[in-house]
């Protein structure tokens, strides 16, 4: 806080993937779903897709809170957090380049590698639906490899469509479309408003159009809940990744292209083995917000 009528911002962007980072380890911040939500207007705000706020914690070295541009608090975010390790490390909040950090979903380790480039220990993916959540019950599944695709029912638009899918939360929810090619921005738009909010997802999701390149490297896009598509989405890319990676499409090291960059992510295939995600993290400008 600057003082009471302004609010000190650090503008910081992940990979294209944008965020507004405040320091409220006093507490002292009142963080209502409008004050976010004119902090990330592009227009009115500052603009970003989440807001990241770095608190004290009890448990871990620090607690890391995630709101999407439509204010509501979320439970994880992958390249908020690269960025959120290095904040607290340019601030002077710690010394250590390895830290412990609280979320919603659970501890996650972020390690600096070197200046502006993070690997990010994500934690387990899971892949039941009651964990994602997603009400897979009445719908037709089938295995490709180890990983059940679900055959959903999507109406967006004019057509009735079926889609096959693959879920997986990585503490936040995800659906992944394999393409034959890569997504076009009518697909992206169209399919990932409408899956966003479609009812088989109670929570929302995150909507992942998978392109697999060849078994080391990927493209993807997101649609992400509470923001529509960003440049690129850390969890989104983890999601993907494992579910290709169960599908037997792709390697357990793969370089995830987004438009904004590109993500290393790693995972052994162990249910219970926990995901690496390595990557850029980026500070663009200091400032000050008007309230
Ligand atoms: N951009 C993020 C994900 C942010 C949260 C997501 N939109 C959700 O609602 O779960 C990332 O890099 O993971």
């Amino acid at each position: 806080m600057a003082n009471s009528n302004t609010l000190k911002f650090t503008k910081m962007h992940g990979a294209g993937n944008d965020f507004v980072v405040l320091d409220n380890c006093a507490g002292q911040l009142e963080l209502t779903p409008a004050l976010i939500k004119r902090l990330a207007d592009r227009h009115f705000g500052v603009g970003a897709d989440q807001v990241l706020v770095v608190e004290s914690s009890q448990v871990a070295d620090f607690k890391y809170r995630i709101f999407n541009a439509d204010g509501q608090e979320v439970q994880q975010c992958g390249n908020g957090a690269r960025c959120f390790a290095q904040y607290v490390f340019d601030k002077g909040l710690t010394q250590k380049n390895q830290i412990k950090v609280e979320t919603l979903a659970g501890i996650i380790q972020p390690e600096l590698i070197k200046h502006n480039w993070v690997k990010v220990n994500m934690g387990p993916a899971e892949f039941e639906p009651a964990k994602v959540p997603f009400v897979s019950e009445g719908l037709a599944s089938r295995k490709v490899g180890a990983m059940t695709q679900y055959k959903l029912p999507v109406d967006s638009g004019a057509d009735l469509e079926e889609l096959w899918v693959g879920v997986a939360s990585m503490g936040n929810p995800h659906v992944v479309v394999l393409l034959e090619q890569p997504a076009t921005d009518e697909l992206v738009q169209r399919l990932g408003a409408t899956l966003e909010s479609h009812p088989r997802f109670p929570e929302r999701v995150n909507v992942g159009f998978l392109y697999v390149v060849d078994r080391s490297r990927v493209h993807l896009r997101v649609y992400e809940r509470g923001v529509g598509e960003t440049l690129a989405c850390g969890t989104g890319a983890c999601a993907a990744a494992v579910v290709g990676m169960k599908m037997g499409l792709i390697a357990d090291c793969v370089d995830v292209v987004k438009a904004g960059g590109t993500l290393t992510i790693e995972w052994s295939g162990q249910e219970d083995s926990h995901v690496l995600m390595t990557g850029p993290a980026q500070t663009v400008f200091e400032g000050e917000f008007h309230l």
